[in-house]
């Protein structure tokens, strides 16, 4: 056979398979609007289902027959649970803006391209909007696996009536963004000053003379470097295309497996999945053996921690709380069993909510 021949027998089978895989995804989507349908009919406007999300990407990853690998499976199958929850309910997500955020990526790769993103200034303010049910949920960094905790967004936890309904980590990728196209042309340098130091190796050994300017996001850095010659930002691929500026240098972290985590904020936590967290606000007895007693109860009740961080509680009546993650969910036994326990050794214990691990 010819190569011409060869091509076209493969191509007349993938656009019959195309075909097939059109008419799926169609019967797929009006599946999503009888459940739409039934949802409504109960008086149910929970259309947006974390934990079956959860559960649905949990499993085409472990059915995933490959060539293609299970993050570009699980981001396909992503995609069309987001278009088909678009036609049961369009969502708005705020995000910590301006656009070309890592924060808008943690937003997309959650909930897919067919929610609406929307920019906002400052961590409290995504709060604020949320509360208000001026957008569905808020995407929040929370930590970073370079430079530690975001404290902007635990400190907001304090005084928030809203719950941690989902979380997503983003892998991390700083290039250099200028107008310049030589690093000797560049006297500043902006960025998050989070992004600054996951950097500060680089711009040591590069650019050790340049003024180091700290600014509210690494978007917002691009979007001013390309009103001012001699600048470069610390930001991503995303921005530099938003914002026209060229990449002088690309991949400047420190680390390698710079990731930084993501929680999804909402009105209400989500329903258990099977692989769930759980996260909480904690004060303890300010008392020799205070968080002795406060660790015990989770080891009695064999719960694993994955993270505990201490924040001063800027309240007076506390000096301390401590945020503590912990597997598995809020309303399994043993969960609930070393809350309740907990309840009874700490000062104050709020439950920030119960979400599925992230999958994605
Ligand atoms: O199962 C549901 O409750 C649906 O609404 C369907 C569906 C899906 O497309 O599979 C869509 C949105 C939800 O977030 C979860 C799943």
């Amino acid at each position: 056979m010819s190569q011409e021949a060869e091509l076209s027998h493969v191509r007349e089978r993938i656009d019959a398979i195309d075909h097939q895989l059109m008419d799926l995804i169609a019967e797929r989507a009006a599946c999503a609007r009888q459940v739409a349908l039934i949802k409504s009919k109960a008086g149910d406007h929970q259309f947006y289902r974390p934990e079956r999300e959860a559960q649905i990407l949990r499993r085409i990853k472990a059915e995933n027959p490959g060539p293609l690998d299970d993050e570009e499976m699980t981001r396909l199958f992503r995609e069309i649970m987001s278009a088909c929850l678009a036609l049961e309910q369009p969502l708005a997500v705020a995000y910590l803006g301006p656009a070309g955020t890592f924060t808008q990526t943690a937003a997309l790769k959650h909930f897919g391209h067919s929610v609406s993103t929307v920019p906002l200034g400052t961590i409290p303010e995504i709060f604020r909007e949320v509360e208000a049910g001026s957008v569905h949920f808020g995407v929040v960094p929370v930590e970073n696996s370079t430079e530690g905790v975001v404290s902007h967004t635990l400190d907001t936890f304090m005084t928030s009536p809203l719950f941690i309904c989902g979380e997503v980590c983003v892998r991390i990728h700083h290039h250099l963004l200028s107008l310049e196209s030589s690093l000797a042309s560049i006297h500043s340098v902006y960025s998050h000053q989070q992004s600054l130091a996951q950097c500060r190796g680089w711009l040591d050994q590069n650019l050790p003379h340049a003024e180091r300017v700290p600014v509210a996001s690494n978007a917002e850095a691009a979007r001013m470097v390309a009103e001012r010659p001699g600048t470069a930002a610390v930001a991503s691929d995303a921005a530099a295309e938003i914002y026209g500026l060229g990449l002088v240098a690309t991949r400047i972290e420190d680390e390698p497996d710079n990731t930084t985590r993501f929680l999804i904020i909402g009105r209400a936590d989500a329903p258990i999945s099977g692989h769930d967290k759980t996260s909480l606000l904690l004060a303890c007895r300010n008392e020799a053996g205070g968080l002795h007693a406060m660790l015990t109860p989770l080891a009695d009740h064999k719960i694993s921690m994955t993270r505990i961080e201490s924040r001063p509680s800027r309240r007076g009546v506390w000096d301390y709380v401590f945020f503590v993650d912990i597997i598995g969910h809020r309303e399994n036994p043993a969960v609930a069993a070393a809350l309740d326990h907990l309840r009874r050794e700490t000062l104050f214990l709020k439950v920030l909510g119960s979400y599925p691990e992230a999958v994605l």
